[in-house]
């Protein structure tokens, strides 16, 4: 495993030897921690299906005729199989504002998670993916898919802080976030994807944010930072952070309607995590949004 960190210890996760590169700040150890302990049902299971693992959530209509009759037996295994359709429809959306990418490119995954959105990528461009997580166990889990698949010379993680990473000035043809920006300061995350990318090339977010027009995040904003020990910004941060790093927003789209039937879908199932209530309100209420903004490096 390549690592781009200094120093190294090793710690005990679940009661297994776990590597854990020295974090840049006591909350990312605290983050790597989380990830490294992670492994929900709803995560494991959805990615089974058909061996992509997304940390990220789903969009689009709910195919009822799939889905047959709650009565029947085979039921529950095709709610997951639609869960895991709905999360890969928006990794798909999020590739396809990418932009034109070539065999020869590399892009960056920042946050990869277990990698899903990093193979799906490969599979459609033939390039080159770079993905950070702060999570060894994700890093290697992401590893062993991508030599399971025998893309391994094309799909590769590492344990790194996407804040400061090892890739070259101008080095990178696009670059994304895939629902990892609400645990980093936004200047920092898009001084440093405006440092590797290339100009001219394509920097694409999906992320849950709070509305400037609610006001200030509302209860269930907090009810969701404090489930995954995450700080959720603004829609106006975003905006304002990219204006002040070189990226200038191509498309801001805002996915909450097409999110919400992924949600009521998911409260339905025995996967339930006890977050879903919170979503379901909150993008009801107006005060927070699921957004996809494309930005060009200028
Ligand atoms: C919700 S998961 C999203 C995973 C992935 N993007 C996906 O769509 O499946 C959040 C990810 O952000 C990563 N992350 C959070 N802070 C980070 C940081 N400072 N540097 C690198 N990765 C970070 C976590 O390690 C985790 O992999
Ligand atoms: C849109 C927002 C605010 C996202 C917060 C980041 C996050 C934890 C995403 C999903 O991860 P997951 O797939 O591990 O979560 P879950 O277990 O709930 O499916
Ligand atoms: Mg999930």
């Amino acid at each position: 495993m390549e690592l781009s960190v200094t120093s190294t210890e090793f710690t005990t996760v679940n009661g297994t030897s776990a590597f854990v590169p020295s974090p840049a700040t006591p909350y990312q150890g605290d983050i790597a921690r989380y990830w490294n302990d992670e492994a929900r049902p709803v995560n494991l299971r959805l990615g089974d299906v058909d061996g992509l693992y997304h940390h990220h959530y789903g969009i689009g209509d709910v195919d009822h005729a799939a889905l047959g009759s709650t009565e029947d037996s085979a039921y529950e295994k095709k709610l997951i199989a639609e869960l895991h359709r709905l999360e890969s429809a928006q990794a798909e959306v999020l590739l396809d504002n990418l932009g034109a990418i070539g065999r020869e490119d590399t892009l960056v995954d920042a946050g990869c998670g277990r990698g899903g959105s990093s193979v799906m990528a490969h599979q459609r461009f033939g390039c080159k993916v770079e993905g950070v997580t702060l999570s060894s166990t994700q890093a290697d889990f992401g590893n062993r898919r991508a030599k399971e698949l025998g893309i391994d010379d094309h799909v590769h993680a590492q344990v790194c802080n996407m804040l400061d990473t090892p890739f070259e000035k101008g080095s990178i043809a696009a670059s994304w976030n895939n629902e990892s920006s609400m645990y980093v300061d936004l200047d920092d995350l898009f001084a440093e994807h405006s440092r590797f990318l290339k100009v001219g090339g394509r920097y694409v977010t999906v992320t849950g944010c709070w509305n400037p027009r609610y006001g200030q995040p509302s209860k269930w904003v907090s009810q969701i930072n404090a489930h995954f020990e995450c700080n959720i910004h603004s829609r106006r941060e975003y905006l304002r952070a990219m204006a002040d790093n070189r990226l200038v927003p191509q498309a801001v789209i805002d996915l909450t309607p097409d999110t919400l039937p992924y949600w009521e879908l998911r409260a339905t199932s025995s996967l339930v995590t006890g977050i879903e209530e919170a979503f379901i309100n909150s993008y009801k209420d107006g005060s927070f949004q699921y957004v996809l903004i494309a930005a060009d490096r200028v």
